[in-house]
């Protein structure tokens, strides 16, 4: 009998509430485990693994039609302007089928991908990456895997100990004995003597002693999981009124590391080390029934679109007393925390370093909610670490997910953000986005054929918060609809012109095409000092560059300080190299700092456990060692998507496309 989604939702709560895994859970899970293997084909590339498996509705990437950006068609009637206020949490679009453990068969079998490969994403060593995407024989889009063994997410550690060559029984309690000569039993050793397992015969003490060792033991391993910043290259504030925007993920990241503490240990610590908070709450005591309440519960797989002020509301007294100015950061993550956890969620330390400046208008906040939201997922076995084994559906599925929850975390951050910046952190590369209607999934084009591009990223250190300028655009469209719903419409006009020309393979850096992106980048920065949201910091990063005649400028992001990049002219002179130095220099000066990075690079991406080294010599990546990292080098030489690289024991990435051959 086919399983139905309510069906399943109670098993769930059933099974949560008791911590193991119900019968008719078990038997939902051997449904869909018998459904896979009627379904693949046999191949002998499997690892042992213990997937996830589920069957929510596909991700939507709608394609934008080159006729959707136009202006006519992104008029500001037809945009949904938000205001700061958060609305009633919406939900649309549960799943029909909720998520569902699946152990592997031990069979050797494994679903046989129809296009995989095991090429890892080239990077460019200049500023921009350039991506291709290879076509598979049936001309469709094909992805890259990393071969990855997948973590056993809801398995507690226990069950590893379990595993193995001698029966369940003898390593039960060799490992518990172990265990015990370095620890105090809370038992006499005196116990009667009773049956064991598979007839055999087992002391009391010996079954105390393993249910001390359960008690003493983390559920699961330690991992990381990290996510990109990003540039806005065109359509910034526009997009918050149902414009379109062009963003790309950029080579800065931010590193989550969850350590999991032992059973016996009811805490969640949140150490957000960059910003100095640093949070201790009992999970029992936080407002699971209000938030699990049938009127206020949502799933992973639901889509909310606004936040829920009651829930709001019950966090506050947790939140009280975090005095910090980024204080937001924690509301994000007690609100998604409840959302998608419940009371017998793992006890855990979530650690977070970011090598992106804060509220610099790299998307900073997007980049950490996207890894407290994949954490969380991972965490609540919702996600399957990406490997071979991952069927692209599922494999966009699972960016989906972790994509919908970083959005509610970024509402908790921004107030009303479009969703741009959590998009492109999760996905990578660069896509066009638009949200016309806020009660819907965005429109999201993946933009197959960016360019690299010669580029100069400023940081101006002006402090500036996105929701206040996000508020100040708001304030100014309701004084003069006409005027700015224009300039929004401007704006919208210059992204669909920079679409056609970055999503061109035919696009040449070293032509005219090249002259039109820049003047298209200084249009769009006009229009946004029309809106207001520039400052005299980044109005002097444009003077300074504009000046030496080496490029075009536009600030990036919310704007009121924060970040500027300039599209450069190749270096054709003699002379050319020399100004782009003196430019450098004079920014230096000025205070402001200026970034090397990629641009197109991977989105999420996790590692699982949290180790690095070569095979023979792996080490656990521990919270002192990632805390004791020496600054964003430290951070990146030690846990660093570029110093680990990505495969099977490195950074796994839920790609959805393979680079496309010379
Ligand atoms: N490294 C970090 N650690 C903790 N919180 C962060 C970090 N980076 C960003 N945030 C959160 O994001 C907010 C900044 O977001 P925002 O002003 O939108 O800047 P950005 O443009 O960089 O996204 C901060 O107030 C904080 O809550
Ligand atoms: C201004 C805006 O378009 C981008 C904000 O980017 P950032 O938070 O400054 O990185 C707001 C949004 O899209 O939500």
């Amino acid at each position: 009998m086919p399983v139905s989604h309510e069906d399943l939702k109670m098993v769930d709560s059933a099974a949560d509430l008791l911590g193991v895994a119900s019968p008719s859970r078990k038997r939902a899970e051997s449904e869909v485990s018998r459904y896979y293997d009627a379904q693949e084909p046999a191949s002998s590339s499997s690892s042992p693994s213990n997937d996830l498996l589920d069957g929510v509705q596909s991700l939507s990437l709608s394609h934008i039609p080159d006729t959707d950006i136009s202006p006519s068609n992104g008029s500001s009637e037809t945009s949904s302007y938000r205001s700061g206020a958060v609305g009633t949490a919406a939900s649309t679009g549960a799943a029909a089928v909720p998520p569902l453990q699946r152990r592997d068969s031990g069979r050797g079998r494994a679903r046989e991908l129809p296009r995989k490969s095991s090429l890892s994403m080239p990077t460019a060593p200049l500023t921009f990456q350039h991506h291709h995407r290879k076509n598979s024989s049936s001309g469709s889009i094909s992805r890259i895997y990393t071969a990855a063994a997948a973590p056993n997410i809801r398995q507690p550690l226990s069950h590893e100990y379990l595993r193995g060559s001698g029966s369940p029984a003898q390593e039960s309690t060799s490992v518990a004995s172990e265990t015990l000569q370095n620890s105090t039993p809370p038992f006499t050793s005196n116990e009667a003597a009773r049956p064991g397992l598979n007839g055999r015969t087992r002391s009391l003490s010996r079954t105390r002693s393993l249910s001390y060792m359960k008690r003493m033991e983390p559920e699961l391993p330690d991992f990381m999981v990290s996510a990109p910043a990003k540039v806005i290259m065109y359509g910034e504030h526009a997009v918050v009124h149902g414009k379109a925007a062009i963003a790309a993920a950029l080579s800065l990241r931010s590193y989550l590391h969850v350590h999991h503490l032992p059973r016996d240990n009811r805490t969640v610590t949140l150490h957000l080390a960059d910003i100095d908070l640093n949070h201790t709450w009992d999970i029992e005591s936080l407002p699971w029934d209000f938030f699990n309440s049938p009127a206020k519960k949502r799933i992973h797989f639901d889509t909310v679109t606004s936040l829920d002020p009651e829930l709001l509301e019950a966090l506050q007294p947790f939140l009280s007393s975090i005095v910090n100015k980024y204080h937001s950061a924690a509301t994000a993550f007690l609100y998604v925390y409840l959302c998608l956890g419940s009371k017998h969620s793992p006890a855990a330390v979530f650690t977070l370093r970011s090598t992106i400046p804060i509220g610099a208008g790299l998307g900073s906040s997007a980049s950490i909610t996207v890894c407290l939201s994949a954490a969380l997922h991972l965490q609540s076995g919702m996600l399957v670490r990406p490997s071979a084994k991952l069927f692209e559906e599922e494999c966009a599925r699972q960016l989906k997910r972790i994509n919908d929850w970083a959005f509610v975390g970024e509402m908790c951050i921004h107030g009303n953000p479009s969703g741009v910046d959590n998009t492109v952190a999760t996905g990578g590369k660069a896509v066009l986005f638009r949200r016309g209607d806020y009660s819907k999934p965005p429109e999201v084009k993946r933009l197959e054929h960016f360019p690299e591009l010669p580029l100069m990223l400023v940081n101006t250190n002006q402090p500036r918060r996105t929701a206040e300028l996000v508020a100040a655009v708001h304030g100014l469209r309701n004084s003069h609809p006409t005027t700015c719903g224009l300039m929004l419409d401007a704006i919208d006009n210059v992204t669909a012109e920079a679409m056609m020309l970055l999503d061109n393979k035919h696009f040449r850096p070293d032509d005219s095409h090249l002259t039109r992106l820049g003047e298209l980048v200084r249009i769009n920065h006009g229009l946004l000092v029309s809106l207001g949201v520039s400052h005299p910091k980044l109005e002097r990063v444009r003077q300074i560059v504009d000046g030496s005649g080496i490029g075009w400028t536009k600030l990036t992001g919310a704007g009121g300080g924060g970040c500027a990049f300039s599209v450069l002219k190749p270096i054709q002179m003699p002379g050319d190299e020399a100004k782009k130095l003196k430019v450098e220099e004079t920014l230096k000066e000025e205070g402001m700092v200026t970034y090397e990075a990629t641009l197109g690079g991977d989105g999420v991406g996790v590692l699982w456990p949290a180790m690095h080294g070569k095979p023979e010599e792996r080490v656990s990546i521990t919270k002192e060692m990632f805390l004791a990292a020496d600054g964003d080098d430290g951070v990146e030489a030690l846990v660093g998507v570029k110093a680990l690289g990505s495969g099977r024991l490195a950074w796994g990435f839920w790609r959805e496309w393979l680079p496309e051959e010379a």
